[in-house]
């Protein structure tokens, strides 16, 4: 609940500022250029130069010296009365007083964008809305850090690896994660720029006290001997305005970054001294941060913060509408009262909406009648068989935002039989309550006497497809109704769609798998874990497997399934057939070279990419390989390759589980529960687990991950999957 109200609130911010924010970032972008052209012009010299040295050297060759000045780019500006008896101002070197050049004028268009940038060329109206837009700003960035720190898990993971949803979603995640500050800071010094504009910060003006002196009494010394000129380096200097007479009572006026000085003109004696109070300090600062002016880097800085801040607003609305379309439920074609199946969705930001509504429209085409509805619409249903809740857990643990009144729907309104009930659970495995909040409605439909289970609570990580294609699977055998999911298509890179010469192809062995050897026709780049996807015509989804990268080749290990198109055909290749597929980058699941030690667990063809890894392992890093197959003939398709890896110490040790060998079945999990102590100690020592299978077996695996990590070592896996020491590809 609290999500969506920070949400809400920085949308809303960015609803009503997003105008004046892309005008300020498309003039502050230009701006931000400014002080970079600036800097690069020959003028800064910089300088340690006391200034006794500069005034000396000017007072040489000018008749008289009105001011020295250093502007905002750190350049040194004299102005003089020359020989000639002109009034003249340029840029010094002020080590030899030598003029170096006039002073740049600023080009329109920096003139114009200042003014659009803090005005809009409407004054004191403008000026006002340009400082609340600010204020508005500074809302959002803190908004946007709470929903971050939200989102992530809490303030501790704020820097924890991001879940990729999308693309928009990603980079408003990570670019805000980073940009914040820098936005923040813009945001802050913008509205202290407009307060100061409209006098509402308290009075920074200094006054000087001027002592009474007598021409009498005061030694006259050359200026260029002042101690005080001496102690002073150019840089340190803002501006030195010379005595307007030669009266005693007109003296050097100094500015300095953080005083003011009043100098005597015949003694060089300090005779005031003046801090300045914070707030003109504040303001200097305020104007030094906002502008840039002076530093390459910062001016780059506020150019990135412009840009990115235009990205925020693109991605910000892109998302919104996206959860929008999201939330678009499939036109209901039944009522509540006339299904027999009931669809119920809790979503907060839209993605589960899209599972279920596939869902639905497979029903549908099997001539069923359903009805698909919001958690928080629950009520009766009079002919409902089925009610199959499809729910993600949000904040910690959470309902999402449409289900938070399910609960107490449930145990207000009663149904007049008993309906068949599963629950189908999104949520990350980054977070440490993973589908918690499915398993709190599968929880309390079980205690329900209304409700009967038809199947075990389901737990989808990130979104994977793969993994809802397996509880959808699962649901059509129990309900004895075969369902076609449709796979959204997703279009392969055709950069990277190659032709590959067969070079060998084994026989299917007794679990209907072979290994399947190619070669691409062209250079292609690729690495094991990485993924090769093949159709048999483009209207069709490709399917995916896992690439082993043994030599220049990729080696495949693929099952044949009776009604699988790609996959019959692929068990029929000969040796030199050429066939043409996408290589598809997964950088997710590549060999981390900075890992020492890596436990590989795999089922079934899973095994394919660490065949690779493993043959690649020239380094000789520590792998343990948990494999789970079926009997001890499935592993003869291995063997070959695990044999060499072994003698060449590319491969430290093999656990093997056997689920169809003896009359007790063993899984992978089993061994690794067997090796519980081994793999705390191997998480808790940095070590990275990979696991590529079934989903089936990564969400036992992981659950008994979850286990020994709770156990051992006291904390949760999600931990060690936010560390990122946990990757999974699994189908
Ligand atoms: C702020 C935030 C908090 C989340 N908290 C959890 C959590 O506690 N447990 C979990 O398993 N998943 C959590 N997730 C992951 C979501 O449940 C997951 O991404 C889900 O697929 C989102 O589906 P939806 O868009 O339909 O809400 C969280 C995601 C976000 C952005």
């Amino acid at each position: 609940m609290t999500i969506s109200i920070w949400r809400f609130s920085h949308f809303i911010l960015a609803l009503i500022s997003f105008f004046f924010i892309v005008l300020a970032s498309v003039t502050g972008m230009i701006l931000a250029l400014e002080p970079i052209s600036n800097q690069l012009q020959p003028y800064g010299i910089n300088s340690k130069t006391p200034v006794a040295t500069t005034i000396k050297h000017l007072a040489d060759c000018y008749d008289e010296i009105l001011t020295i000045e250093t502007d905002e780019n750190d350049f040194v500006v004299a102005s003089v009365i020359t020989n000639e008896g002109e009034n003249d101002t340029f840029y010094i070197n002020p080590k030899t007083g030598e003029k170096l050049g006039d002073l740049i004028e600023k080009a329109p268009v920096f003139s114009f964008a200042t003014n659009l940038h803090r005005s809009l060329f409407l004054k004191s109206t403008g000026r006002f809305i340009v400082g609340l837009v600010s204020f508005f700003l500074i809302l959002m960035a803190i908004s946007g850090m709470i929903l971050i720190a939200k989102r992530q898990g809490g303030i501790r993971r704020y820097f924890s690896k991001v879940i990729n949803e999308n693309f928009e979603q990603y980079y408003h995640v990570v670019l805000g994660r980073w940009l914040l500050i820098p936005i923040l800071i813009v945001a802050l010094t913008g509205v202290y720029l407009s307060l100061e504009k409209f006098s509402l910060l308290p009075e920074t003006n200094i006054s000087h006290e001027y002592p009474e002196v007598l021409t009498s009494e005061i030694d006259k010394i050359p200026t260029s001997d002042f101690q005080v000129f001496q102690a002073l380096k150019i840089a340190d200097v803002k501006s030195l305005e010379f005595p307007f007479s030669e009266d005693i009572e007109d003296y050097f006026f100094i500015k300095l970054k953080d005083k003011e000085l009043l100098v005597n003109q015949y003694s060089g004696a300090i005779v005031s001294e003046q801090e300045y109070p914070l707030t003109q300090l504040l303001s200097q600062w305020s104007l030094f941060l906002h502008t840039g002016q002076g530093t390459i880097v910062w001016s780059i800085v506020l150019f990135l913060v412009c840009l990115v801040l235009l990205f925020f607003i693109y991605s910000g609305f892109a998302m919104t509408l996206k959860r929008r379309k999201n939330i678009d439920i499939s036109k209901n074609r039944f009522t509540k009262d006339s299904s027999e199946i009931i669809i119920l969705v809790g979503s907060e930001s839209g993605n589960t909406f899209s599972f279920a509504n596939l869902f639905y429209e497979a029903l549908i085409a099997q001539g069923k009648t359903v009805f698909i509805t919001e958690m928080n619409k629950y009520s009766t249903f009079k002919q409902a068989k089925q009610m199959l809740v499809f729910t993600s857990t949000y904040g910690e643990g959470d309902a999402p935002i449409n289900a938070n009144k399910f609960e107490s729907l449930v145990e207000h309104s009663t149904q007049n039989h008993t309906i068949d009930y599963a629950v189908l659970g999104f949520g990350s495995l980054l977070y440490p309550e993973y589908c918690k909040y499915a398993e709190d409605v599968d929880h309390l439909l079980k205690s329900h006497q209304g409700f009967k289970q038809s199947l075990e609570l389901f737990k989808i990580n990130n979104q994977s497809f793969e993994a809802f294609q397996t509880w959808a699977n699962q649901w059509s055998i129990v309900n004895g109704l075969p369902l076609q999911i449709k796979q959204p298509v997703v279009n392969l890179n055709s950069k990277n769609t190659r032709q590959f010469k067969v070079v060998n192809r084994t026989d299917l062995n007794v679990d209907q798998t072979f290994m399947l050897q190619l070669k691409p026709t062209k250079k292609v780049k690729f690495e094991s874990g990485d993924l090769l996807a093949f159709r048999l015509n483009v209207n069709e989804a490709a399917r995916q497997y896992s690439v082993a990268k043994i030599g220049d080749d990729i080696l495949l290990s693929i099952k044949k399934h009776e009604k699988g198109l790609c996959s019959s055909y692929l068990s029929t290749l000969n040796v030199n057939d050429i066939i043409s597929a996408t290589v598809e980058y997964n950088q997710e699941f590549h060999f981390a070279k900075s890992s020492k030690a890596v436990v590989m667990i795999a089922n079934g063809t899973g095994i394919a990419p660490f065949l690779g890894m493993i043959d690649n392992n020239l380094a000789q890093k520590e792998i343990h390989l948990f494999l789970g197959l079926r009997t001890k003939a499935s592993l003869e398709l291995y063997s070959s390759v695990i044999d060499e890896t072994f003698n060449k110490n590319k491969l430290k040790d093999c656990h093997v589980a056997f689920s169809q060998e003896n009359t007790e079945k063993v899984y992978v999990q089993d061994i690794i529960l067997q090796q519980a102590d081994f793999i705390a100690n191997h998480l808790k020592n940095k070590g990275l687990i990979m696991i590529c299978g079934s989903i089936v077996m990564q969400n036992q695996v992981l659950e008994q991950l979850h286990d020994i990590t709770n156990m051992k070592l006291q904390l949760p896996l999600s931990d060690f999957e936010a560390n990122q020491q946990i990757k999974t590809d699994c189908y």
